[in-house]
C-alpha cells in the first residue's frame, strides 16, 4: 500500500508545498494538502495542528511540513506527543532524522533550500528507514 502523506506549511512554503505535492501526487503517494491554498499570508499553527493531530492519530504514514525557516512548523509540530519532527538542511540531516530520530514529520526551510534541494530531502525522507536498537530507547523517552 502506497505510504499516505501529509503536507502542509504557511506561505512562505507555498510555492516549494506546491512543488512536492506534484511530485508526490504523480507517484501516487496518498497525499493530503493541509494548507495554504495560496501565498496569502497565514498563520503556521493553523494547518500545522491540524497535520500533526492527524499524523499522531495515525491517519498519515509520514508529514512534511514547510515554512520560511522551518522552525515555527517545527515547534508546532513537536506540541505533539505523537509527534517527532525534524528540521533539515542537508541531505545528512534528513537521513539522521529518519534513521536515529524516527522522525514522523519533516519541516523544511523554503528561505533557505531550493525547491528541487526540498524534493530531495522528501525522497531520502521517505526512502530511510529508522535503525531502532539504541535509538528506539532514546525515542521512547521524549514523550514528557
Ligand atoms: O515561523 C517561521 C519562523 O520560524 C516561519 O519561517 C515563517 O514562515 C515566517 O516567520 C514568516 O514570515 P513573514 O515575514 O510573515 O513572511
Amino acid at each position: 500500500m502506497a505510504l499516505r502523506i501529509a503536507i502542509g506549511g504557511d506561505h512562505a512554503g507555498f510555492e516549494h508545498k506546491q512543488f512536492i505535492l506534484k511530485y508526490l501526487q504523480e507517484k501516487n503517494y496518498g497525499t493530503s494538502d493541509f494548507g495554504p491554498y495560496t501565498t496569502e499570508s497565514m498563520d503556521y499553527p493553523d494547518s500545522t495542528h491540524p497535520l500533526a493531530a492527524a499524523v499522531e492519530n495515525k491517519e498519515f504514514d509520514f508529514g512534511i511540513l514547510i515554512c520560511g525557516s522551518g522552525n515555527g512548523v517545527c515547534m508546532t509540530a513537536n506540541k505533539h506527543q505523537g509527534i517527532r519532527a525534524g528540521l533539515v538542511w542537508n541531505e545528512d540531516v534528513v537521513k539522521l532524522i529518519r534513521q536515529h530520530n524516527d522522525a514522523n514529520i519533516m519541516c523544511i526551510p523554503a528561505r533557505f533550500v531550493s525547491k528541487e534541494e526540498a524534493l530531495a530531502f522528501v525522497k531520502l525522507f521517505l526512502s530511510t528507514d529508522f535503525e531502532g536498537g539504541r535509538h528506539a530507547n532514546r525515542a521512547a523517552k521524549i514523550p514528557c
